[in-house]
């Protein structure tokens, strides 16, 4: 098994800037838009992630079967292009990927007139999809607490139906800036909607040239945020993200003003800074699901309560998130307990242990990253580091760049 070392003695210099990824989210829906294009759509800075590599191969892939490997949006996203354009393919992913579940994406697909088969267990993957060459209906319902990824797929095909499309988003919604996400891209390249309430109406229309550069990814700034507020004194600035932005991930800079952090935007720049001050908070994640981990992790090694709801759909992601945050936060005298039902807390340590402490990542990219800037509290071994591929790429030789001190393990 691969791990590394991340040593605490290490001097961290007193700023440093990182080039971030570029978000995946943003690349993923905007390769499925140029897909879709009959008309030249320019985009910059597409993301190194595994999963939007992945995305791009399997696009231009003329091969029957199509593997997803873990990538979430990848899978979700491409069923339903598929559902309009493929011709009988298969659609698979990761042994976890099999145990995601897809089955609202599928049944809306059918409802729409595409003909898909389950090849292994009802409700998951791998797939057999077949287009569906006769629109059966042009409005849906689906329920919106499970996965947006559901909802932004069937919306960004739903230009392309011959009688375009209405979805109804039934009960709760979770992720939704995901879904915003995916509106304000369409919109970049010329295909509007209309949400009123629950109800997203899409008209047969055509998407436009145009050209957009990526955001970075602010899933990946989370981290950096958390890199400065276990520092003693470090400054870091972030190169490439955006005041007005598409990801809701973005409210970590909200979540972190309260954990001690102070953040502005100075020309081209996201500058971080320490200011200490530090207060007990109740956080909802539901519309920020990604940025859970790291701010559990920040709060242990901050050693400040909180209380956390909007957990639920951390249980269907890379790992069962909750179960391996409760197994590794515990390493560190940390306890994650749901008080009722939704209703999580999390008691820190009265003291951090002396470590080294070996984190297990569980396949998951948000594992070994939300850990990684607790090792200037506590010496860490991060197991599988290279599950950050997914993701982040690059995020090894940015926490170097930063100071820490990294070791084969
Ligand atoms: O649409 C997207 O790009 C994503 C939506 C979210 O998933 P859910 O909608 O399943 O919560 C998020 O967790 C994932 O990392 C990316
Ligand atoms: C949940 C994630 O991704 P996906 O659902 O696209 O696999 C993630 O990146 O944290």
């Amino acid at each position: 098994m691969n791990k590394i070392s991340i040593n605490t003695s290490a001097a961290i210099p007193a700023a440093s800037t990182i080039n971030l990824s570029a978000s995946k989210s943003e690349s993923n829906r905007a390769l499925i838009i140029q897909a879709l294009s009959d008309e030249k759509i320019n985009l910059n800075n597409l993301s190194d992630a595994r999963d939007t590599q992945t995305m791009m191969r399997l696009l231009a892939s003329k091969d029957k079967t199509w593997d997803v490997l873990d990538a979430g949006t990848t899978m979700r996203f491409l069923t339903a292009y598929l559902a309009l354009t493929g011709k009988d393919q298969t659609i698979t992913g990761s042994e976890r990927m099999q145990q995601r579940p897809i089955k609202l994406l599928v049944d809306a697909l059918r409802e729409l007139g595409a003909s898909i088969d389950y090849l292994k267990n009802d409700g998951y993957p791998p797939l057999k999809v077949s287009k569906i060459t006769q629109q059966k209906t042009d409005s849906l319902k689906i329920q919106g607490n499970i996965s947006s990824q559901y909802i932004s797929a069937l919306l960004m095909i739903a230009p392309m139906l011959p009688n375009g499309l209405t979805i109804e988003l039934v009960g709760d919604v979770f992720s939704r800036p995901y879904i915003e996400m995916t509106l304000g891209l369409m919109q970049q390249f010329g295909v509007k909607n209309e949400w009123k309430e629950n109800t997203i109406a899409i008209a047969p229309q055509k998407y436009t040239a145009n050209s957009y550069t990526i955001e970075s990814d602010w899933s990946g700034a989370s981290y950096w945020l958390s890199m400065v507020s276990l520092s003693k004194s470090s400054k870091v600035n972030l190169t490439g993200l955006r005041e007005n932005s598409y990801q809701g991930d973005i409210r970590i800079r909200e979540i972190m003003h309260g954990l001690g952090l102070t953040t502005r935007f100075s020309g081209e720049e996201f500058l971080i800074e320490k200011k200490n001050s530090v207060s007990p908070m109740v956080i909802d994640f539901k519309t920020c699901p990604d940025l859970a981990q790291t701010v559990m992790v920040v709060a242990t090694g901050l050693k400040s309560p909180i209380s956390m709801t909007g957990l639920e759909s951390l249980r269907i992601k890379e790992t069962d998130r909750l179960a391996a945050m409760q197994t590794e936060l515990a390493k560190f005298g940390a306890t994650l307990v749901e008080e009722t039902p939704g209703f999580w807390e999390l008691e820190p340590p009265t003291e951090l242990p002396e470590g080294p402490v070996t984190i297990s990542t569980y396949e998951d990219h948000r594992m070994a990253m939300a850990f990684a800037p607790l090792a200037q509290k506590v010496p860490l071994i991060i197991e599988e580091p290279e599950v950050v591929n997914k993701s982040y790429p690059g995020f090894w030789e940015d926490c170097k760049k930063y100071g820490l001190d990294i070791k084969e393990a």
